[in-house]
């Protein structure tokens, strides 16, 4: 099979979605594997080393697309690359389609085969390739939430930990998964008062086990949420739906309640956000006011540690990456449930039900295309 790894367009997005010792692997298992120049310049692996370990460097996005069988991003083909999706073609990249409808109709009009990371999924439902930058997410979300609640920054000018003799910020975690475990972590590492809010009592019992003694796991209802929400100086919103829109659970009107500058950096924004008032910001421009609360909603937030992000990516998707392109994707998906829970658009067809139900379209059971 012939592999494309593009370039990242969005902005200030510095990964990339193969390493060159990944193009080693693809190649050794006989593929050939076509790579937009400057793709890993970002995350410092540079085209030589992609030749080196056997690529052909491409010197066009169209390149790419017009050549391979599967074209390989980190996050979702932006609206100047849906023309050159071809039919048949396997999309594998983060898609987060139930947040973007111009793209869902983009590839259900293209006819790909478009793969989601985010949605690969393992028999005890955890999710190998949303993991790692869920991981780097969390820990971010702890550092630019510190830093926003700076004073230069709009912040209520509260230090994460306090000093002695002043109490410590108060940080609200709604979501005590991947991003939720790593936000806290990092948040009580730095001394603050930190409650996870989770729906999960099994989650929370292991979260009480783990977490230290400035970390309190509390089982979340609306009442209780809008009262945390109400105290907090940072809220951390970490929840997730797999492949659907994120829950509202900051609503509109929780906001004058809020204390004047405090924070919210919304990690789900990728799923839509988990505050009604957010919207996706970017790394040039993270930050917007509602009501003198702070929003941080970076839909790409381990862009930005780009080095870190990219091995840590990268160790996870090759597997991945190298069965699909070594059966064919209908192969690899009737032999690997996790890959067929990746399957969102097939040929025009929406293959992901809550993709479907986020925008009242039909869903088709990917199995109609396996047999
Ligand atoms: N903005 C960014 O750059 C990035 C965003 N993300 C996003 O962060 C979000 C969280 O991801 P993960 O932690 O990996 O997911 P996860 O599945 O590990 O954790 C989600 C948690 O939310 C909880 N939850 C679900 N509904 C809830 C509710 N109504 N109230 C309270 N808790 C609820 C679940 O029980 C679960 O523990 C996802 O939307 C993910 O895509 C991840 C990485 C980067
Ligand atoms: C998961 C995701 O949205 C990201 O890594 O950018
Ligand atoms: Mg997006």
């Amino acid at each position: 099979m012939k592999v494309g790894i593009l370039k990242e367009i969005k902005v200030m997005e510095k990964r990339v979605c193969m390493v060159p010792t990944g193009v080693a692997t693809m190649i050794a298992n006989g593929h050939q594997v076509l790579v937009e120049s400057g793709a890993g310049v970002g995350a410092g692996f540079q085209d030589d080393e992609y030749r080196a370990a056997g690529a052909t460097i491409a010197g066009t996005p169209a390149e790419v697309y017009g050549a391979c069988d599967m074209v390989m991003h980190v996050k979702e083909p932006q609206p100047s690359e849906y023309d050159l999706i071809r039919e048949d073609q396997i999309i594998f990249t983060y898609l987060h389609l139930a947040a973007d409808e111009q793209q869902t109709t983009a590839l259900i009009k293209a006819k790909s085969v478009n793969i989601a990371y985010e949605t690969i999924e393992k028999k005890n439902g955890s999710l190998p390739l949303l993991v790692p930058m869920s991981e780097v997410a969390g820990r971010m979300a702890a550092q630019v939430g510190a830093h926003c609640l700076e004073m230069p920054q709009g912040g209520i000018g509260v230090l994460l930990g306090g000093v002695k003799g002043v109490a410590p910020a108060t940080v609200v975690v709604i979501g005590g998964g991947v991003v939720g475990y790593n936000a806290a972590k990092m948040a009580c590492g730095l001394g603050a008062m930190v409650y996870i809010l989770d729906t999960n009592l099994e989650r929370l019992a292991y979260l009480d086990e783990i977490m230290p003694a400035n970390c309190i796991p509390v089982m979340s209802n609306p009442a209780l949420l809008r009262e945390y929400v109400r105290k907090a100086d940072l809220v951390i919103g970490a929840v997730l739906i797999p492949g659907a829109k994120a829950p509202k659970l900051i609503t509109r009107d929780m906001l004058p309640d809020m204390k004047k500058g405090s924070v919210i950096v919304d990690v789900a924004i990728d799923q839509g956000g988990c505050a009604e008032t957010s919207k996706a910001t970017t790394h040039a421009d993270p930050t917007f006011f509602v009501d003198g609360v702070l929003h941080y909603c970076v839909a790409n937030m381990p862009g930005a540690v780009a080095r870190t992000s990219t091995i840590a990516l990268t160790n996870a998707t090759l597997p991945y990456a190298v069965q699909i392109a070594n059966k064919g994707w209908k192969k690899a998906m009737q032999e690997n449930e996790e890959i067929k829970l990746g399957a969102n658009v097939i040929h025009g067809a929406v293959t992901y039900q809550a993709v479907a139900e986020a925008f009242g379209l039909d869903y088709t059971p990917v199995d109609t295309f396996l047999s």
